[in-house]
């Protein structure tokens, strides 16, 4: 199978993982039923609760499903955690690749089959070449980053919860949109993951670079979801720019990156104290050998890692806010007792509270497996044919893990605790009985988050996620500080399937939420907090030096 049928392959799937966005569906209020025949029964589901037939047909096909998009282009969809890790893990050697995209490779100047960001990069040239890519970044992203970037997470959240304040006005609470929560909860993250990168703190939500940087993301995650006529007839691509309006429109939009990416690098190298973009030239400088790695695919690397950082986290989290006011309205009581024993009401979370609160970071896992933002998770190819059990998997097909429903595997997951489709933050937690009412938060202490359980949305094997302790850290403080500070509730109906889909990745539907500060403290606390953590804040993730080339 070529590049061609790899990329139809993805821009249909797109619709068939509930991930295409209907233009102007909000405008016209309809409820427009996706059409294309593509895989079972899916298509029946309204297109904004794209994941309603999702469990059903999951269930029906099994542990994995080989389904051909218009009886031709060969698909495996994967929906058990065990055929997960057998065919991604234990065999990654032959599904680590990702189908190819001829748009990617031409808005990243990259070569056929290749593209300057890690998380595109189809085929790697070499297994050497991924290798670097992940001996480059993950020193700036793994446990032994964690004491350096977690000061910044917990500085951000006590101005994402100063801000939230903002907008809940006074201690009485007020209703607030979703969508003004989301710029939020978008502004803490993206300070948090630029300080990581390249020092580069983002104070306001109005910060210009911090709108260059999302709108070109944003350019790059439609150009990954949505294939354009090159995808179709790969040889435009090799059409001087003055033919082809693609290859213009390509080549500029490279330009643009290159620019901005090159930029941020600059800044990078010139801020004071240690950050990821120092961190990542020395281990290249070490690694690389012969083969110097180029300041600019440098520059998309460490974007890359922006990409996957600024524009997934916050939408997992506006989860929290319809959980709160649908799924499980009791967790936040639970939750709401471990931190005020654990934190009490005259400060706020740290990360040096984390080990009594394992309720909160099941909390933030439960999120990730009761709505996993990208569903699908991100395609890969197989590169050899096998065989699944007796279900013959065709060599060039695009694997999709099914995140939703391997979230939902009865065979890991145990129905008896919780039902599979509830918020349920307890099934993570070993040895906590939260059934007995007597005291939640003594109970909530004494158990111990089940690391062993999966967390598909990060996906599995090499190409798995390489954020994902930035991801769950910076998560975990997030929750922490606005349950700490808030009690929210419900001001109208929230149908918690109703989704809006952007790229692979889907988050709420729009709502409204009554956002409630618990007490008059939290204000006093967070005004105090807030003021001294930014007097301290400069060199707050160490001194340069701690940018070595091993970690
Ligand atoms: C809730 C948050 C996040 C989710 C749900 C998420 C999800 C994913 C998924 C599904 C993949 C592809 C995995 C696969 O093919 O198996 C991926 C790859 C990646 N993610 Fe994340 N991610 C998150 C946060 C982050 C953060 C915070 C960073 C960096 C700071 C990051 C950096 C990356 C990188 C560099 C890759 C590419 C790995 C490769 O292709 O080899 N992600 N992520």
């Amino acid at each position: 199978m070529g590049d061609t049928s790899n990329v139809v392959v993805l821009g249909l799937l797109t619709l068939v993982f509930g991930l295409y966005v209907a233009s102007g569906r909000r405008s016209t209020g309809k409820k427009t039923l996706l059409k294309l025949p593509i895989i079972g029964d899916l298509y029946r589901s309204p297109i904004e609760k794209p994941l309603l037939r999702w469990d059903a047909w999951s269930k029906e096909k099994g542990a994995i499903a080989t389904p051909k998009l218009f009886g031709i282009v060969p698909l495996v969809v994967i929906n058990t955690a065990e055929a997960a890790t057998e065919l991604l893990s234990q065999c990654s050697a032959w599904y680590s690749n990702r189908p190819g995209s001829v748009s990617i490779e031409m808005i990243t100047g990259a070569a056929r089959g290749q593209s300057k960001f890690t998380r595109h990069d189809a085929r790697h040239r070499r297994a050497k070449h991924l290798k670097l890519h992940h001996r480059i970044l993950s020193p700036s992203l793994g446990a032994v980053a964690a004491p350096r970037y977690q000061p910044i997470m917990e500085l951000e959240c006590k101005q994402l919860v100063k801000e939230l304040l903002e907008l809940a006005r006074d201690s009485s609470g007020r209703v607030v949109a979703s969508t003004d929560i989301y710029t939020l909860l978008e502004r803490t993250q993206a300070s948090i993951i630029l300080t990581l990168h390249y020092g580069i703190r983002v104070a306001t939500s109005d910060d210009p670079l911090f709108h260059e940087i999302v709108h070109v993301q944003e350019r790059v995650t439609h150009t990954a979801a949505n294939p354009g006529l090159p995808d179709f007839i790969p040889a435009l691509r090799y059409l001087p720019a003055a033919l082809s309006p693609w290859r213009h429109a390509a080549d500029r939009f490279y330009a643009e990156q290159t620019r901005l990416y090159m930029r941020l690098l600059e800044a990078g190298d010139k801020a004071p104290g240690w950050n990821a973009t120092k961190q990542a030239r020395n281990v290249a400088a070490k690694y690389a050998g012969a083969d110097k790695v180029p300041d600019v695919d440098l520059a998309f690397m460490l974007a890359t890692s922006i990409q996957g950082g600024m524009e997934t986290s916050p939408r997992a989290l506006l989860w929290l806010f319809v959980a709160a006011i649908t799924a499980n309205p009791g967790f936040i009581s639970r939750a709401h007792s471990v931190l005020d024993a654990v934190v009490g009401r005259e400060r706020m979370p740290t990360f040096a509270d984390r080990a009594a609160m394992p309720y909160i970071d099941g909390i933030v896992s439960e999120l990730m497996r009761w709505r996993p933002i990208s569903p699908g998770s991100i395609p890969r190819r197989a590169d050899k044919a096998d065989d699944y059990k007796g279900t013959r998997i065709a060599k060039g097909a695009t694997v999709f893990a099914n995140a939703w429903f391997i979230g939902r595997d009865a065979a890991v997951f145990d129905p008896a605790l919780a039902s599979l489709d509830a918020f349920a933050p307890e099934r993570w937690l070993d040895g906590c009985d939260m059934q007995g009412p007597e005291d939640p938060a003594a109970a909530a202490r004494q158990g111990e988050l089940r690391t062993s359980l999966p967390l598909p949305v990060f996906g599995q094997g090499r190409r798995s996620c390489m954020g994902r302790r930035v991801a769950l850290d910076s998560s975990f403080m997030q929750v922490a500080s606005m349950l700490w500070a808030f009690d929210f509730e419900r001001v109208h109906d929230v149908d918690p399937m109703d989704m809006v889909v952007t790229g692979f990745m889907t988050e709420p539907a729009p709502c409204q939420v009554m956002l409630k500060p618990r007490g008059t403290w939290v204000t006093d606390v967070v005004r105090g907090e807030y003021r001294s953590a930014v007097n301290s804040s400069g060199n707050i993730m160490g001194g340069a030096a701690d940018a070595v080339g091993e970690v």
